[in-house]
């Protein structure tokens, strides 16, 4: 296993481009089993958790080919293969391939997914979604069994506005009979990612982006070319990487819109923002204000950057609150970031940070974006070297990390743990 070694106190200077979303691509890889003929998908990202979703779809007979940040997958030898372990595992979003196969061939057995493990993740809502449209789900030595003689439109309503749940119906109700509607759907980028592919590929999706997602079955689904929209959370990840630094970085290829949650909370802190049409500049300094940030869905300050943004908020003046009105307890970093000197207090769901000045130390990622702000926290490190462990979950969701942040001035780099 490797570790990072980051060398602190140099500001983050330059431009970049981050890869499309991987949590697109993880809906939209899967997806491809809707069709009868190839779909390639282009600005795919270049990270493991991908990689295991290619080799899954293997697994099933697919043909995947893959050049560079472009990959064709072709589907028509796809069968029913049950997968209760192995790499299903290894990944949340295989929970996906429940609504793609359950689509293609009425049925799915698939393990337990697997992914960022901060805080219990239920998936009560996918299968209630699953069964509204007909399916019965039980439990299979430990996998999730699910089967529908005829998968019928229905009306679902979601307690939650869960992502995974809004696509998993989705991609089940593309292929039933007769209209499915989601109510209280979720409204990410994603999902509209996901909606528009599936409608290349012949389905009959409106509503994608809003609370109410309206689905007409139809009985075949074709091949299509498809790009893949920018990654948000990189794009946010390298803002407050940069405001934290004191820095000056410009990140090309985005959807500014995206970002207006941060861009905000940015803004109220005292961070100079310069929004273009496809791109951002973010122009830091010495002196930030508290604010309280709430992590909530989408059009809200993103859960999956609620971690990064605890490490700008240890340079501001005066007291932070920081709450996650998603995940009840992601707060992985924190522990980490106490050996690193941070004044942080976990109070419910909320951390409530001071000012901090930082120091190195050795520190463990224990899930994706708790590792990405620990590699934040050693560069705003006035001097030495933070090492930080667990590089594989970080990997999982930052293209070229390394290589961003070496081309923007920082000094970083692997080392065999
Ligand atoms: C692969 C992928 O796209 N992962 C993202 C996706 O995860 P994921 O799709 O798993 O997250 P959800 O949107 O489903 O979860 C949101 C909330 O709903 C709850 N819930 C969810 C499903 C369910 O059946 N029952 C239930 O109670 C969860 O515990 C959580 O509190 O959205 C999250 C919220 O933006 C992000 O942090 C993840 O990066
Ligand atoms: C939690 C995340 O991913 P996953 O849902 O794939 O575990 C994330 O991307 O921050």
């Amino acid at each position: 296993m490797d570790k990072l070694m980051v060398a602190g106190g140099r500001p983050l200077r330059g431009t970049i481009r981050v890869s499309g979303a991987k949590n697109s691509a993880l809906a939209l890889i899967p997806a491809a089993i809707l069709a009868d003929s190839p779909v390639t998908l282009d600005n795919l990202p270049q990270v493991s958790d991908v990689e295991v979703y290619a080799s899954i779809l293997e697994e099933l007979g697919a043909r995947v080919t893959r050049n560079a940040d472009v990959m064709t997958i072709d589907p028509s030898e796809v069968r029913y293969i049950p997968l209760p372990n192995g790499n299903v595992s290894k990944i949340r979003a295989s929970y996906y391939l429940m609504g793609a196969l359950l689509g293609r061939f009425g049925e799915a057995t698939i393990g337990l997914p697997g992914g960022c493990n901060f805080e219990p993740r239920p998936i009560d809502l996918h299968v209630k979604g699953f069964e509204a449209l007909g399916a019965v789900v039980t439990n299979e030595n430990g996998a999730m069994r699910i089967k529908a003689q005829e998968l019928r439109g229905a009306k679902i309503y979601l307690d939650v506005a869960s992502v995974g749940a809004t696509i998993n119906i989705m991609l089940a109700a593309s292929r039933a009979k007769g209209s499915t509607v989601i109510e209280n759907a979720a409204k990410e980028p994603e999902i509209i990612d996901v909606a528009t592919l599936l409608n290349s590929m012949g389905a009959r999706i409106k509503g994608a982006g809003t609370e109410t997602i309206r689905i007409e079955g139809v009985e075949t689904m074709h091949g299509c070319h498809h790009s893949i929209i920018p990654d948000r959370i990189q794009v946010g990840t390298y803002m407050i990487a940069a405001a934290a630094t004191r820095g000056d970085v410009t990140i090309d290829q985005i959807i500014p819109k995206h970002m207006e949650a941060v861009t905000a909370k940015l803004i109220e802190m005292g961070v100079d923002v310069y929004e273009m049409d496809e791109s951002i500049r973010i122009v830091g300094n010495d002196n930030y204000n508290s604010i309280d940030v709430k992590a909530l869905v989408y059009p809200g300050f993103a859960t999956d950057l609620q971690s990064p943004m605890s490490i700008l908020l240890t340079q501001a003046s005066g007291v932070s609150i920081l709450t996650d009105h998603v995940y009840s307890s992601r707060f992985r970093q924190v522990p980490e970031l106490l050996r690193m000197g941070a004044r942080i207090k976990l109070e419910g769901r909320s951390a409530v940070i001071e000012r901090s000045a930082l120091s190195p130390a050795k520190v463990r990622a224990t899930d994706l974006r708790a590792g990405a702000a620990l590699v934040l926290a050693g560069l705003i490190v006035p001097e030495g070297i933070t090492e930080v462990s667990g590089v594989e979950f970080i990997e999982r969701g930052y293209e070229n990390l390394v290589e961003n942040l070496t081309s923007l001035g920082a000094e970083i780099w692997r080392e065999q743990e």
